[in-house]
């Protein structure tokens, strides 16, 4: 799968200046209430303690925030933030380093935890659960084993995959986080901090019209904020207000609902070549001429989850919402009824 180039896709792009826009301590952080209220009692507890936090798992879709989060655990317990990710992480070896390094109460953020190695997550459960190190040393029969205490420190995880997480990792988490989409309301906020620390002028709708096409997702508004900015100042405009938003965002091809070229190119293909659906997916790939698995993962899980598609066992279908959104009217289906087919993921063409 090419890696995404979209401007709204919610991964990382290279192009993306996460450091700079991001929040530093819990109460400048926006949204995510529960899971902010959550920390800040635990947080708080283990500091009165002296004690080190209980280890995080950050749960959630890809630029919600839970980098961010983990950085903002660290220095709110006033402790070293050490980061990796499980790929990273090659062998046994590669962890204890990292792990014998550690200070007293210091976070270990652990990026992409559902792809550590197998070994490598032998290694973790005691260093989780009794804070040691089991080491086999050496090889056949003059391998010995040796233990080493550890520091008590918290580890902090992080994934977009809980699914793909081991049921002993998974449970080793006193504190597990699951993070939300952000509202309207929300991204309006993360756009005005956003614009203030980037140095341009925001007005309450610019902010909206930003905000609106953001997919519920911080790491794109702030995205579309700079490409925003960029064009306000090429315009010699020091605000940012709804009109120059709007055209910047529409010369980006970011719709009114922050759909790009590539969702509308899918809903307009179901609807005007398979006259709304139901279709398999197979025949929306090869129609598309892009990999199945691209516009599984890509494409379709945001149309979902604002209702423009709908899985079914007998393949894809538009949702009225959809035609209405293409400005086209519904073709006349007999036999679609909407809601009435519960699928379940992967349940058609078998
Ligand atoms: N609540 C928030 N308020 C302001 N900015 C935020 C907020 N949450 C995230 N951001 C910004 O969004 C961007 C992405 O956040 P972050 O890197 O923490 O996401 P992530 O969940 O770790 O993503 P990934 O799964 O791709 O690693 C950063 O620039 C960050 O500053
Ligand atoms: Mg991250």
């Amino acid at each position: 799968m090419t890696p995404p180039r979209r401007l709204v896709t919610p991964e990382k792009r290279e192009d993306d200046a996460d450091g700079s826009l991001r929040p530093l301590a819990l109460g400048e952080f926006i949204g995510q209430a529960q899971a902010r209220a959550n920390l800040s009692v635990f947080i708080e507890a283990a500091k009165t303690r002296g004690d080190a936090l209980d280890h995080v798992l950050f749960v959630g879709p890809p630029g919600l925030g839970k980098t961010t989060l983990a950085q903002i655990v660290a220095r709110e317990l006033g402790v070293n933030f050490r980061s990796t990710s499980g790929p990273v992480i090659a062998k046994a070896g590669d962890l204890a380093a990292q792990l014998t390094n550690l200070e007293e109460r210091d976070v270990l953020f652990i990026d992409e935890i559902h792809r550590l190695n197998p070994a490598v997550e032998e290694i973790l459960y005691p260093a989780m659960e009794d804070y040691q190190l089991d080491l086999i040393i050496g090889e056949g029969p003059a391998a010995r084993s040796v233990k080493i205490d550890l520091p008590k420190f918290t580890l902090v995880g992080a994934t977009t995959r809980q699914g793909l997480l081991t049921t002993p990792l998974r449970d080793r988490f006193g504190i597990p986080i699951r993070l939300q989409f952000y509202t309207v309301e929300e991204l309006e906020l993360i756009v005005k901090r956003g614009a203030r620390v980037i140095g341009i002028g925001m007005s309450e709708d610019g902010a909206n019209e930003i905000a609106r096409r953001a997919r519920g997702t911080p790491r794109i508004a702030g995205r579309l904020l700079r490409r925003v900015r960029d064009f306000a100042v090429v315009e010699g405009a020091d605000t940012v207000t709804r009109a120059i938003a709007d055209k910047a965002l529409r010369l980006l091809e970011v719709d009114a609902a922050g759909l790009d070229l590539m969702d509308r190119r899918y809903l307009s293909t179901v609807a005007l070549s398979f006259g709304g659906g139901p279709v398999g997916i197979e025949t929306i790939a090869a129609a598309l001429s892009e990999p199945r698995d691209a516009i599984e993962e890509i494409i379709e899980p945001f149309l979902i989850q604002k209702g423009f598609v709908q899985r079914t066992p007998r393949g894809r279908v538009l949702t009225p919402h959809a035609f209405r959104h293409l400005g086209l009217s519904e073709p006349a289906r007999e036999s679609v009824q909407f809601g009435l087919f519960a699928a379940q993921e992967g349940d058609e063409d078998a």
